[in-house]
């Protein structure tokens, strides 16, 4: 049975985010995700693993300007130098929260800027961050976001575009997070791709297609996926991140008869 954890930023959403970490281990998740932990005091987000005996096993580093519309700076030349402070403060909370990998949000790619430029400035920064996070035994992962319907423009939107940076980066400790509702919209073909890709990827996280609810919502086969994880003896995170359809609660009915 895969690893399962939840996604704080996208479930227990009925909860105020601090009291998030205890539901999730109510419902009997044993590591928790969000998108960012930056707008707490990484003591009291440690405070309330350890309560909970919960795992953190990853985060984004910072994305820029998320109220505004951007979704990682990581492609963006005039920003190297804000996407450095940033891997800066990301490894200082990973730390607190003993999270062993962070994913890098390529972010959107403006019209303006050319594809090669983008593509090498991301190479470049993904570089810088791999080399600290490795000093601490640290995995930085890259992610391939849907650019037909969440986030038009994303410079990383497909699992080659992914690899084919990774590969570029040329570092061990980079891999790929592969969303299998992203890659479904994308590409499809699953099982097949995980076949493929499993010796390269970190972190996996999952939902529904259409809708990004939980399992069971729209056409993926969830049992199938997952008893193909098995079969592949991936050892890493799978991680739940969908909108519940109506509340959490109800959402979790394909977790309860995986509860690790
Ligand atoms: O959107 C996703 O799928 C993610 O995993 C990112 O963390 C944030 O956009
Ligand atoms: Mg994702």
């Amino acid at each position: 049975m895969p690893r399962f954890a939840a996604n704080l930023s996208l479930l227990f959403t009925e909860l105020p985010f601090l009291d998030r970490f205890a539901a999730a281990a109510d419902a009997g998740f044993q590591g928790v995700e969000y998108l960012f932990p930056y707008d707490w005091p990484a003591s009291s987000l440690a405070e309330k693993l350890q309560q909970h005996h919960l795992t953190q096993v990853l985060f984004n580093l910072p994305p820029g300007d998320w109220q505004a519309g951007e979704r990682g700076i990581a492609c963006l030349p005039d920003r190297v130098e804000e996407f450095r402070e940033g891997v800066f403060q990301a490894l200082e909370y990973a730390e607190v929260l003993d999270c062993p990998r962070m994913n890098c949000l390529a972010g959107i790619r403006p019209e303006s800027l050319p594809a090669d430029v983008a593509f090498q400035t991301l190479v470049e920064n993904l570089r810088f961050a791999a080399d600290l996070l490795a000093a601490k035994g640290m995995t930085l992962t890259v992610e391939a976001i849907n650019s037909k319907v969440d986030m038009p423009g994303f410079f990383v939107d497909t699992s080659l575009a992914a690899m084919t940076v990774i590969e570029a980066a040329g570092r061990e400790n980079i891999r790929f997070q592969f969303d299998l509702y992203h890659m479904q919209i994308m590409e499809g073909d699953l099982c097949r791709s995980l076949s493929r890709l499993c010796p390269h990827i970190g972190h996996i996280q999952f939902a529904d297609n259409p809708g990004r609810h939980e399992p069971g919502t729209g056409e993926i086969h969830f049992d199938r996926v997952f008893a193909h994880l098995d079969a592949l003896d991936y050892q890493g995170w799978v991680s739940a991140e969908y909108r519940p359809q109506q509340d959490t609660e109800t959402s979790l009915g394909w977790f309860r008869p995986r509860i690790n």
